[in-house]
């Protein structure tokens, strides 16, 4: 396994953005859910170490990232790290920023250093753009450009917090057909759960600061399975519907009317709403609080 969080917490004050979580994330594409404020950004810093857990400890690649400053140093030279926002220096060049990164991952071999730049922007298809000034980039080209910073050293972990928003779909399938090449962990952050379904191969939704499912797409779905319909209404007690381009009402949920509504297979949206509609039934969706 790459990356182990060990009972591990996380409070701001009185906040408790993560309560203590046990996780093992092996080799694969994990997809990370969860409604805003569900604490995913916290988790992604807790594992990337830039952010110390309140309780627990965290491993990587082996090395304690709680433990001591060696170790905390040797498990960061395995983490890739997209942050959710990133602040640039944008008087920079795009090739000066992630040289920058890498000599803060103590890249000490100047020519191997530049090679790895060079290949890490070459991937996001930033290699013409690389002697443009950050501030000349448009939003989705520097979104790609924090993307190659993380991707630099080809880290055991790496962990991307919203990475597709931004990009537009070219891009996005072009960032999908690198995250799927890779032959790490790869914990992904999103609110998109296309991404999901089109990249992962296991699935965490997280609802105030605890983790509501862990499993697979198929597992996921599988919750929805016979829930969703579509029709000419909307089925009763829906948690979600809306009028489809085809002129048609999706119901994810409710009952529907059996002589009109027919069922389709879910989506993981779907299964997603499914399973937020039944914590907030059961009051479990907010309270974050101690
Ligand atoms: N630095 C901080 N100080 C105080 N509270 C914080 C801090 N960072 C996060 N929180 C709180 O911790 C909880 C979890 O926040 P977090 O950013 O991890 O959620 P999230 O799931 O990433 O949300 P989003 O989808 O909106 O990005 C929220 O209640 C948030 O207000």
């Amino acid at each position: 396994m790459t990356a182990t969080l060990r009972d591990v917490s996380k409070s701001y004050g009185r906040t408790v953005a993560l309560h203590p979580t046990t996780l093992t994330l092996g080799t694969g594409v994990i997809g990370l859910l969860g409604p805003n404020g569900a604490g995913k950004t916290t988790m992604l810093r807790l594992l990337s170490s830039a952010l110390p857990p309140s309780t627990g400890t965290v491993t990587v690649a082996g090395h304690e990232v709680t433990g001591t400053h060696a170790e905390r140093t040797a498990a960061r030279r395995r983490i890739g790290y997209l942050p959710q926002e990133v602040v640039f220096p944008r008087g920079m060049t795009a090739a000066g920023f992630v040289d920058y990164v890498a000599v803060l991952k103590e890249w000490r071999d100047t020519e191997a250093r530049h090679r790895e730049v060079r290949r890490v922007l070459d991937l996001v298809e930033l290699g013409d753009r690389s002697t443009v000034r950050i501030r000349a980039l448009s939003g989705g080209q520097r979104r790609r450009l924090a993307i190659a910073q993380a991707l630099l050293g080809d880290p055991d972990l790496l962990v991307l917090d919203e990475p597709t928003t931004g990009l537009d779909p070219e891009q996005r399938a072009s960032l999908r057909g690198i995250l799927s090449s890779l032959r790490c962990t790869v914990l992904i952050s999103t609110h998109q759960t296309e991404d999901v379904s089109a990249l992962c191969d296991r699935v965490i939704v997280l609802e105030a600061g605890r983790v509501r499912f862990d499993g697979s797409v198929a597992e996921l779905l599988a919750v929805a399975a016979g829930h969703v319909h579509q029709g000419p209404a909307p089925s009763e007690g829906a948690v979600g519907t809306w009028k489809t381009g085809t002129g048609l009402v999706h119901s994810v949920g409710g009952t529907p009317d059996t002589q009109t509504s027919t069922a389709v297979d879910p989506t993981v949206e779907d299964a997603y709403l499914l399973l937020r509609a039944a914590s907030a039934r059961r009051g479990t969706s907010e309270g974050a609080h101690a």
